[in-house]
């Protein structure tokens, strides 16, 4: 039986504990491929995506530990349990106007990748933090003077799901004028 979008929507959580379960590389390209039909204006398609899967994993746990942060080796273990890392890439706009419009069209991108993933029983946590500004990080990842990070998304299987931190109601945010 399918699942509803809004159960999608309403069930998913933020996973951050992964097991070892995996993941065909051609699961996530394909995943990755619908999510790219979110909103997006003028069609720009404002993003690209590094990768790192399987053996290449190796190669994101060496840029980890080579990077001039000193990232403690426990937080390097946490970050490549994930069966995948996805490094989400914006061109930065001269013109703040489509500087929002494009990062909220990855944005919209990124909610569609983590609801096409949960509808799979793929687990996945949105990460910003220090890392998508570390110039030692963005240059071993190839970004170019004129792109930034706008997240890393840690793909995998899990055992257990959190339960859910409780929104507040709508009406409390919401004005109405009918
Ligand atoms: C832009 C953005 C950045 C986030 N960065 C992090 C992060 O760095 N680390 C983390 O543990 N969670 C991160 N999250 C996940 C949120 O903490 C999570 O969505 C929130 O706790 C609600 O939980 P839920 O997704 O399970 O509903 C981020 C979410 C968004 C939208």
């Amino acid at each position: 039986m399918s699942t509803s979008i809004r159960e999608v929507i309403k069930q998913r959580r933020t996973i951050r504990n992964f097991n070892n379960e995996v993941i065909s590389l051609d699961t996530i390209v394909d995943i990755l491929r619908d999510a790219t039909w979110a909103p997006n204006h003028k069609l720009r398609e404002p993003w690209r995506f590094v990768l790192f899967h399987g053996d290449g994993k190796e190669k994101l746990r060496d840029i980890l530990l080579k990077s001039s942060d000193n990232i403690p080796s426990k937080k390097i273990e946490k970050f490549t349990q994930a069966q995948a890392n996805i490094v989400v890439i914006m061109p930065e706009n001269t013109d703040p106007l489509k500087q929002e419009e494009d990062l909220s069209a990855v944005s919209a991108l990124i909610q569609n990748f983590l609801l096409l993933a949960w509808e799979n029983q793929i687990g996945v946590l949105w990460k910003t933090g220090k890392l998508i500004h570390s110039s030692s990080f963005q240059q071993s990842v190839g970004i170019e003077e004129n792109e930034k990070i706008v997240g890393i998304l840690m793909v995998g299987k899990f055992d257990n799901v959190p339960e859910a931190q409780p929104r507040e109601d709508i009406v409390e945010k919401l004005t109405i004028i009918d």
